[in-house]
Order: structure tokens, then sequence, then C-alpha cells
């Protein structure tokens, strides 16, 4: 299978690395800066699944260089998106899928926007990574998960062939044929779980301990569901549940991606995440207090 990488970050380098290693033909489209890092330094993740690298990784920067891709990854940031979509243009063609693997959903509408339902694959990955100064990948929990699903019938064939490749891969993959829950689950919670921990600047372990804590994260789950209900996708008091007891099993210590960026002082995904979730709130006149009153100390905190 051919794949090509969007966004060789954290995520993108990580899962690129594991589907190369599994016999897949991987290419990284990057800029300028990340090719000459990729070129110095290789590709490597540090994981406690077991590190891996690819001493000479197919790097691209002008996308019309490519070689023809089955699917492409689509793993930049949500602020990044608009900027790739010419890349993407450049790299689709009649036979190719995009499987995007950010939080959130925006990026659904943008990217059907531009090419069509039947093209864009569902996907989403729960694990913890970053890239060090290195340019290498630091996977630092167990947890290293992709999960893609047809959003489309015409999709089955190649997420059944991304599945076969995948199940060759060191790291868990899943195939759902109800990704498009899946993909609202995750918007449900890491909305929550980003909100509380980067508004109070504070690591998960620290936030458990008050009633009146748990009642905003408890209200942001709510708020959440009520949105996905109004987009037609059922979260279940199941799902909700789940939220709970992942929140309270993860190490005292852990916290979201969106924290950790804005304490680096990077630019967090507040528009992707908690600003989509009010947009689409505002389109169904629902009443989401909390959510809003997060994005709003979350919109001053970050243009400090
Ligand atoms: N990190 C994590 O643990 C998790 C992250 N996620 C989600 O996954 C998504 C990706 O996150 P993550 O991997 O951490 O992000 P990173 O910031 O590590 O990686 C994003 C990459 O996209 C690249 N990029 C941006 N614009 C372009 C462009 N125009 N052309 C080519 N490459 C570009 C950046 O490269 P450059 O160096 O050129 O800027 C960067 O390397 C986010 O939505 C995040 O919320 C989900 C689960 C866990
Ligand atoms: C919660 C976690 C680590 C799960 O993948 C995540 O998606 C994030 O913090 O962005």
């Amino acid at each position: 299978m051919n794949i090509s990488i969007v966004g060789a970050g954290a995520l993108g380098s990580y899962f690129g690395v594991r589907w190369s290693k599994a016999g897949a033909n991987v290419q990284f489209i990057v800029r300028e800066k990340r090719a000459a890092q990729l070129q110095d330094n290789g590709l490597k993740i540090n994981s406690m699944n077991g590190d891996d690298q690819i001493e000479n990784p197919v790097i691209v920067t002008d996308p019309t260089q490519a070689a023809p891709a089955d699917i492409i990854v689509v793993s930049v940031k949500g602020y990044h998106l608009e900027s790739v979509i010419d890349t993407l243009e450049k790299l689709v063609d009649a036979h190719t899928y995009i499987l995007p693997i950010l939080n959130g959903v925006k990026h659904y509408d943008v990217l059907t926007n531009h090419f069509g339902k039947k093209k864009v694959l569902g996907g989403l990955a729960n694990i913890i990574a970053t890239l060090d100064d290195n340019g290498h990948v630091k996977h630092t929990s167990k947890i290293d998960e992709i999960r893609f699903g047809p959003l489309d019938e015409g999709q089955i064939e190649i997420c059944e062939q991304l599945a076969e490749i995948s199940a060759a891969a060191n790291m868990t993959s899943v195939y759902s044929d109800k990704i498009l829950t899946d993909i609202w689950y995750k918007y449900m919670f890491i909305t929550a779980f980003s909100g509380i921990t980067t508004v109070s600047n504070m690591e998960i372990g620290e936030l458990l301990v008050h009633e009146e804590t748990k009642d905003i994260i408890q209200q942001l789950l709510h708020e959440m569901r009520q949105i996905a209900f109004c987009e037609k996708v059922d979260l279940t008091v199941q799902h909700l549940e789940k939220a709970w007891k992942t929140l309270y099993s993860l190490p005292a210590s852990a916290t979201s991606s969106m924290h950790q960026d804005y304490r680096k002082g990077l630019h967090v995904e507040l528009e992707h995440l908690q600003g989509a979730a009010i947009e689409l709130a505002s389109k169904h006149q629902l009443d989401i207090p909390h959510l809003k009153t997060i994005y709003g100390i979350l919109k001053a905190k970050i243009s400090l």
C-alpha cells in the first residue's frame, strides 16, 4: 500500500514509521525546515512499545513530485488545515482517499467541501506523543491506537486494505464500522479534557479532587453530547461513563496535548475544538454556558 503523510509531526511520524516497517511505501510530504531535520537526523521513534527508525525516509517538499498514493494521512494541527488544502489538491487523484486523524470534527466539513464525501475516510488517534528537539518522536504511554473506518459505503475496501497493513504494524489499529460515533466520542472527550486542563493550567489528578470541579467537567461532557445529538450522532450514557472512567484511569500527572502546547507557549487548537463546538451549538440554538466560559477565558489567555 502507498501511503503519503501530510503533517510529519508527532502522529504522522509515529504511524508513518510503523506502517513503513510493516511494508507500506510511505512518503512524508513536508515543508523545508522539517525536510532538513529529517535529512540530518533520520526519523526515529522512542516508544514504550519499542523504538524504531527509518534512516532515509522518503521526503517530498514539492507535492507535484510525489508518487501516487492510495491513502493520504492528514495529521497537521487544526489551525494548519487550510494551509494544506493546496498540497492535498496536488496529491489527490481519482484513486486516492484522504484519512484525517486530527482531533475534532471541523476538518471533515473542510475536506469534504473540497474533495467530496466519497474521498474522505473517518479517522482518529489515541496516543500521547510529541517531537523532541531532534525531531524524533517521543511516545510516552503504552497507548498508540489509530482508528479508522468508512464514512461512505464505497470506502469499505480501502479501509480493509489499511486494516491489513496496520495489523502487521507494531501499533494498535482498529477498523471501526461506527467511526463517526467514535470521532464524536473523542471530540466530546478531548474538548472537555483539553478545555479544563488548559484553562486551569492543571493536570488531571489535581482536577478530580473537588466535587465542584468535577461538576464542571461533567457539564462540559454533557454539553458536547447535546451538540453531537443535534448533529445526529447519538452518544449514549455509556459514552459519558466511558469518558469519566478514562479520566479516572489516567495518571495524576496526565494532561491534554493542548495543555502541553499551552505550557510550551505554542499555538493551541482552541478554534478547531472549543470554537467549532460553539459554532455548532449556535447553529442549533443550544445553551452551552460551560463551553462558552472555557472558550472565553482561553481566548483571553492565549492572546496574552
Ligand atoms: N500529539 C498527540 O499526542 C495527539 C495529537 N492528536 C491530534 O493530532 C493532530 C496532529 O497533532 P500532532 O501530531 O501532535 O501535531 P504536530 O505539531 O506534532 O505535527 C503537525 C505537523 O504538521 C506539519 N505541517 C503543518 N503545516 C504543514 C504544511 N503546510 N505542509 C506540510 N506539513 C505541515 C508541521 O510541520 P512544520 O514543522 O513544517 O510546522 C508539523 O510537523 C492534532 O489535531 C492533535 O490534536 C490526537 C491525539 C494525540
Ligand atoms: C487525550 C489524548 C492524549 C488522547 O490521545 C489526546 O488526544 C490529546 O491530548 O490531544
